[in-house]
């Protein structure tokens, strides 16, 4: 089967979509897959329009006139081209930054729907492969390369994953293509390329199929994480369940439901659940799940990660990010009770019940407080929260609602209104949830 036939194969699902962009770096991978995309459209005008991105990062002063040279081939083949300058830090792992800007940059750029092509050939896969391994990752790293996933509003696609590098560069041959080598490939200080040009010689020298027998167990591991996360989302449906406190925007989890799976199963659904928060350290990470999954009912441990903290109460551990990981705020006069307070760094009330009083505030607990309740006295604000059972990291945050400097109501527990007003709190969000539409 021809190179053109084989990625119109993988692309069949895509041949809808509204664009095909190609991520243009100008080396050998990515010219050939322009070039074959280009044929294919000219042979078939149903297919969508093609264009490309390159991606500056100016790290090398070579690399200048790279956008240059991607300018010329594109207008040699008639398709638009979009150059887009990154900034990346030089330092230690440079590639690493580097790739993480350039797939910010490409998510930015996507408009819905559009599916940005990358040129990973099976031997790129191969290479991954091995260097996560060395790296001790788990079935998802090792995974790793999916043919498909999301990419900002669009996809990403890499359609040349069952295409052996030998095979790219003959059509680029035969085609008489011209191509930039990015000299900084050739440097094995960088793991990748030492891989690349060390290793897989002589693992090819004993077997030749390694490339392919090794994208194969890439398959397998692919598929072994569906079903893992499979399993994860059976076990994560009873653990989000929640009845008391679901006016916390504050991603939780069950204890006891996840205490009732095992401990490999309890990891594999924290693990999946997690992902979409943060990243997991690379080593020795579970302690922080043990420590919090086994303390006592009184301790308040905290599991900090990259972008938050998992905290425990309520018999159940929460995900912290965004503004609750900042402190509550200072105190805030009423001015017009009729309308809607927000509270610096801490979401919003409402007064429900109020007839135009006066000399109203906002303020947050410092230790100390007392609340006159009908028939039971001054009672400590401290014993009161105790009656409840809400989080330890949502008291300090709790808006109470004072008059001329006596506490009358709690946030969210009308139990404790003492006077006929009732304060309705709306919490903050961490706007990346939001956009994410639930935290779940
Ligand atoms: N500067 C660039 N501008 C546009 N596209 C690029 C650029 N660099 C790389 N790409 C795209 O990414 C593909 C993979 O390139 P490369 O192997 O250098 O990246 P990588 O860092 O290994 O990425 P990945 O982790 O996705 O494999 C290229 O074939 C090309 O399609």
């Amino acid at each position: 089967m021809s190179l053109e036939s084989r990625l119109l194969d993988v692309l069949k699902p895509w041949s809808t979509a509204p664009r095909w962009r190609v991520a243009f770096s100008g080396g050998l991978d990515s010219t050939v897959l322009l070039h074959l995309l280009v044929r294919l459209g000219s042979l078939n005008n149903n297919l969508p329009p093609v264009s490309a991105i390159h991606i500056h990062h100016g790290l090398q002063s070579v690399a200048d006139a790279w956008p240059e040279h991607c300018r010329v081939v594109c207008n040699e083949l008639g398709v638009g081209l979009q150059v887009l300058n990154v900034e990346v830090r030089p330092g230690s792992s440079v590639e690493s930054k580097a790739r993480e800007a350039r797939y910010k940059a490409f998510s930015e750029t996507l408009n819905p729907d559009e599916v940005l092509l990358t040129a990973q050939h099976q031997d790129d896969r191969a290479e991954t492969l091995l260097f996560r391994l060395l790296r001790g990752a788990g079935v998802r790293g090792l995974a790793g390369m999916p043919t498909v996933r999301t990419l900002g509003d669009g996809w990403l696609v890499r359609p040349l994953l069952s295409v052996c590098r030998d095979e790219l560069n003959s059509y680029a041959v035969e085609h008489g293509l011209r191509w930039i080598d990015d000299p900084s490939n050739q440097c094995t200080d960088h793991s990748r390329n030492f891989i690349r040009h060390r290793v897989m010689p002589i693992v090819q020298e004993r077997w030749p199929e390694a490339s392919r027998s090794m994208a194969r167990a890439a398959s397998h591991l692919d598929e072994a994480q569906q079903l893992l996360t499979e399993l994860a989302e059976l076990d994560l449906r009873e653990a989000r369940r929640i009845d008391r406190y679901d006016w916390l925007p504050v991603p939780s989890l069950s204890l006891r439901s996840l205490k009732a799976l095992s401990p490999a199963r309890q990891r594999n659904a924290l693990r999946h659940w997690i992902a979409s928060f943060t990243s997991l350290p690379d080593t020795d990470h579970w302690a922080g799940w043990n420590a919090l999954r086994d303390a006592s009912s009184d301790a308040s441990p905290v599991w900090r990660l990259a972008c938050g903290e998992l905290h425990r109460g309520d018999e159940r551990i929460w995900w912290l990010s965004g503004p609750w990981l900042n402190g509550p705020g200072e105190a805030v006069a009423w001015v017009r009770p009729g309308d809607d307070l927000p509270l610096p760094s801490n979401g919003r009330v409402q007064l429900q019940g109020h007839s135009g009083e006066t000399g109203l505030q906002v303020r947050y607990r410092k230790g100390g407080e007392t609340l006159a309740l009908p028939g039971r006295g001054h009672r400590d604000l401290k014993r009161l929260l105790n009656e409840t059972t809400l989080p330890g990291f949502v008291r300090s945050r709790l808006p109470l609602l004072y008059r001329n400097d006596e506490l009358i109501a709690l946030a969210n527990f009308p139990q404790f209104d003492v006077q006929g007003l009732s304060l309705i709190w709306t919490p903050p969000a961490d706007a990346r949830f939001e956009l994410m539409g639930s935290f779940e």
